[in-house]
């Protein structure tokens, strides 16, 4: 690392995205980045991990500044401040909310990136430290830690859209609107700096206008194909598959006109989320998917963690759009019926590790 102040980033998590993460901003050769580690903590120490991404290149045996096991609910990481607190571990409020699993890292940061899919994620953490940054990313990636952790694989694809979140207004009340116009100053710079970070490790992130919006956009995108995917435990290429996709792009699209149907009632506009997303959203998975002699066959997250028996992050998907869906009166049939087979699959998982 060249620089004389390091930007110290904790990491949370450290599966397939938030290695990749880690690697890129450790890349830009200004942060060191200790990693709160489950499964993996072992191999990382001993071997590290070889990074092979057809988009950013290679590194053999990369090993984080630290890292850190989360045995302990992310104790050992908590035992220094940080320039940002990074969490990729999956959203699953069923099992364990986000400020449970950072625990004592909560008073340890006062940015926190939350890299997950779901809608309304950043809520419980954002209640739970009213004067902290919270920023959050959408990740478009394809990327898995194989040979038992011991190597990243990554495609091509990265497609990362990262934004600040609207302090709730509890947290500045009783500064008023100089606290309100600092809290959001901080915010916007904790987001030009790591976006620059990003890009310095050779990333492309994006800044989004509306980070709230962009997380409903790309909830198209899981709330149909991950749910259709997992209830049916076919990849990709299966639901785009000629004859079957005639059956599933209506149901796609009914998922999806829900989905939009729930974010305008509850006030995002049209030039934010264009009503034309859903269309657009099956187009970029038709071009991916439908000819399956081109690459490997692909399985939403949610999929392979079924198929893993691990808890699914059922509530963030689809779970946290049904109840905001009732709480503005729109009807949503298919995403309530979607729900309740996936929350029947969840309790299961939820049963078998307890
Ligand atoms: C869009 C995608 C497929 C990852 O890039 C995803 O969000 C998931 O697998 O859950």
């Amino acid at each position: 690392m060249s620089s004389e102040n390091p930007i110290d980033i904790c990491v949370v998590g450290f599966g397939a995205i938030g290695t990749l993460y880690g690697w890129l901003l450790s890349r830009s050769g200004k942060a060191r980045i200790s990693a709160v580690c489950r499964s993996n903590y072992d191999t990382l120490k001993e071997y590290g991990v070889d990074v092979e991404s057809a988009l950013y290149g290679e590194e053999k045996s990369w090993r984080p500044y630290r890292g850190k096991s989360v045995s302990n609910q992310s104790h050992e990481a908590a035992d220094r401040d940080y320039d940002f607190v990074v969490g990729c571990f999956k959203t699953i409020p069923d099992v364990a909310t986000t400020p449970e699993i950072l625990g004592p890292l909560l008073s340890r940061a006062k940015t926190f990136v939350l890299i997950q899919n779901g809608i309304g994620i950043e809520r419980d953490l954002q209640a739970a430290v009213p004067s902290a940054s919270v920023l959050s990313a959408c990740a478009w990636i394809d990327c898995t830690l194989i040979n038992n952790y011991r190597v990243l694989r990554h495609g091509d694809l990265d497609r990362l859209v990262v934004g600040f979140h609207e302090p709730l207004a509890q947290s500045y009340a009783q500064g008023g609107d100089v606290a309100k116009v600092a809290m959001k100053d901080a915010g916007n710079k904790a987001l030009e700096t790591f976006v620059h970070l990003l890009q310095s490790g050779g990333g492309a992130p994006t800044a989004a206008v509306s980070i709230v919006a962009e997380r409903w956009r790309k909830n198209l995108w899981n709330s149909a194909f991950s749910t259709l995917a997992t209830l049916s435990r076919a990849d990709l290429f299966e639901i785009y598959e000629k004859s079957a996709w005639e059956i599933n792009e209506p149901v796609a699209a009914g998922l999806m006109n829900e989905v939009i149907q729930v974010a305008r009632a509850i006030g995002i506009t049209e030039d934010l989320l264009p009503s034309t997303a859903p269309r657009d959203t099956i187009a970029f998975a038709q071009g991916s998917y439908s000819d399956s002699s081109k690459g490997k066959p692909f399985k939403p997250s949610m999929l392979v963690d079924l198929e893993a028996g691990r808890p699914m992050e059922v509530e963030g998907i689809i779970g946290a759009v049904v109840k905001q869906a009732k709480e503005v009166g729109v009807p949503v049939p298919r995403l309530e019926t979607a729900y309740a087979a996936l929350r029947l699959l969840q309790r299961r998982l939820i049963a078998a590790r307890a």
